[in-house]
């Protein structure tokens, strides 16, 4: 497939209503997890993305049957899996091809997996994974792949060195299929964690403490089949909450999963920006302040990114493009990742008025007004971030590599011109 290019033309109000599409990351555990049961699945609100499609590759590659029925309706059968030696270059495309580690590991009683990909964002550790498989009673041999061995998974009480999301999302589904109690704690709390646990307790998994940092499984569990839907992305909410923002544009974002928007909403509020809820609509209207709030005696402000509930790491790069259209200095801390912040090079290019301070900060200083020019997409949403730059800048930008985008955000282009925006999409010229 050619790589893809958008060509935007920015400095458009847009105004309208956009639902988010089924959140990314709780499709790919969920589609992974369907491998534990024998019994038939039925996922909707599936976004049609690249990472969804590549990981049901990958699922049919170990047996199962899966088919879209519907644009965003995945029916998947696992009635019998072989932990078979997986595609490298397509667990390579994703980061979620480490997913099916848990239910394949739990089915078949060994996997060997190629080392995953995902967004090359810094340095992405195992460690946490391999430290729940351990202490779940398995063996993990890592070399050019992964290999992890169980004839019988055994509940324990697993802490983990840090609560990373995929670690515990294969912690969760490992667990379900060990004999005995497992506690896991310092796990990660998402709302993609929680989308998990809950499509495993529709299977017929008995879990507690859904959505707090001590997960309790009771297993083994019998399962059955089921059908579920994805909750919205709260990622893609935010991004479209900056869009509304920097676009001085009103939106209506439908079913927008409001009761994770918390800490979200909260970081665009020291920027300025104030949405309302109607029900589970958020509504951005466009006469926004968009002055940064100062710490108390004027002290400069910072937003930082944590695990969950704090404001999420996914966002910081919506973030920082949103800061550079307020009025005010901000320190943008990234805590997570080592490489998340590199393409602000691009902003800078744009007209942003950005210090990077070190590979974890940046300082904002705004309002500038953006310049329309080339740039690559790095990551899904660093070019998220970059297509919002874009459709605010004076002029017309190209943003090459947008297939990066499309990892993550589904008909992206489309969506955001049926609200007045003006991209075009074509095959990059090589
Ligand atoms: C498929 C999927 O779901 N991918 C998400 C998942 O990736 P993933 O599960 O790979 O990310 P992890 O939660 O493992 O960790 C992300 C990074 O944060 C660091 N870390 C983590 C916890 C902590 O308390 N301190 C700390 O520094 C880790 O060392 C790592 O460098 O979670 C990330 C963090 O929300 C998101 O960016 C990814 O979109
Ligand atoms: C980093 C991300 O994805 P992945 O972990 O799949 O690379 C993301 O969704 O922003």
């Amino acid at each position: 497939m050619p790589p893809i290019q958008y060509i935007v033309e920015g400095g458009r109000r847009l105004s309208g209503t956009i639902e988010p599409s089924g959140n990314k990351n709780s499709a790919l555990p969920i589609i992974a997890a369907a491998l534990l049961t024998e019994h038939p699945v039925t996922l909707t609100n599936v976004p049609r993305i690249r990472d969804t499609e590549t990981l049901v590759e990958l699922c049919r590659s170990v047996g199962a049957t899966a088919e879209w029925t519907e644009r965003n309706t995945l029916q998947i059968h696992a009635k019998e899996i072989r932990a078979a030696d997986l595609d490298p270059a397509l667990c390579a495309r994703i980061r979620a091809s480490i997913l099916l580690a848990g239910p394949l590991l739990a089915r078949c009683g060994e996997v060997a997996l190629p080392p995953p990909g995902g967004d090359v964002i810094g340095r992405r550790r195992l460690d946490t994974h391999f430290l729940a498989f351990e202490q779940l009673g398995a063996t993990v041999t890592a070399t050019h792949r992964l290999e992890f061995r169980a004839s019988r998974l055994k509940g324990a009480d697993v802490f983990l060195d840090e609560p990373s999301v995929t670690a515990t999302e294969n912690a969760l589904v490992a667990a379900v299929a060990a004999r005995g109690t497992t506690y896991l704690r310092n796990a990660a709390s998402e709302p993609h964690v929680q989308d998990l646990a809950n499509f495993l307790v529709a299977l017929g998994a008995k879990i507690e403490g859904i959505g707090t940092n001590t997960i309790i499984v009771q297993g083994p569990a019998t399962l059955g089949g089921t059908t579920f839907a994805i909750q919205p992305d709260h990622i893609e909410v935010g991004s479209l909450i900056g869009l509304a923002a920097v676009t001085r544009s009103p939106l209506r974002i439908a079913r927008a999963g409001v009761e994770h928007l918390r800490s979200i909403r909260m970081g665009f509020e020291r920027l300025g920006i104030v949405c309302g809820v109607e029900g589970d609509d958020l509504v951005v209207p466009s006469n926004q302040t968009m002055k940064i709030h100062d710490d108390f005696g004027g002290h400069v402000p910072k937003l930082e990114d944590q695990p969950w509930p704090a404001f999420p790491a996914d966002l910081m790069s919506i973030a920082i493009v949103t800061a550079t259209q307020c009025d005010g200095v901000i320190l943008m801390h990234e805590k997570m990742f080592e490489s998340r912040m590199f393409f602000v090079d691009n902003l800078i290019a744009m007209g942003g008025r950005i210090v990077l301070c070190d590979p974890h900060r940046a300082i904002v200083a705004g309002p500038s007004r953006l310049r329309g020019a080339p740039m690559n997409s790095p990551d899904i949403r660093a070019g998220m971030a970059m297509l919002l730059a874009a459709v605010c800048a004076n002029g017309t930008s190209t943003i090459n590599n947008a297939d990066q985008i499309e990892r993550g955000y589904e008909r992206i282009e489309e969506r955001l011109n049926a609200l007045g925006a003006k991209i075009k999409r074509i095959p990059a010229r090589s």
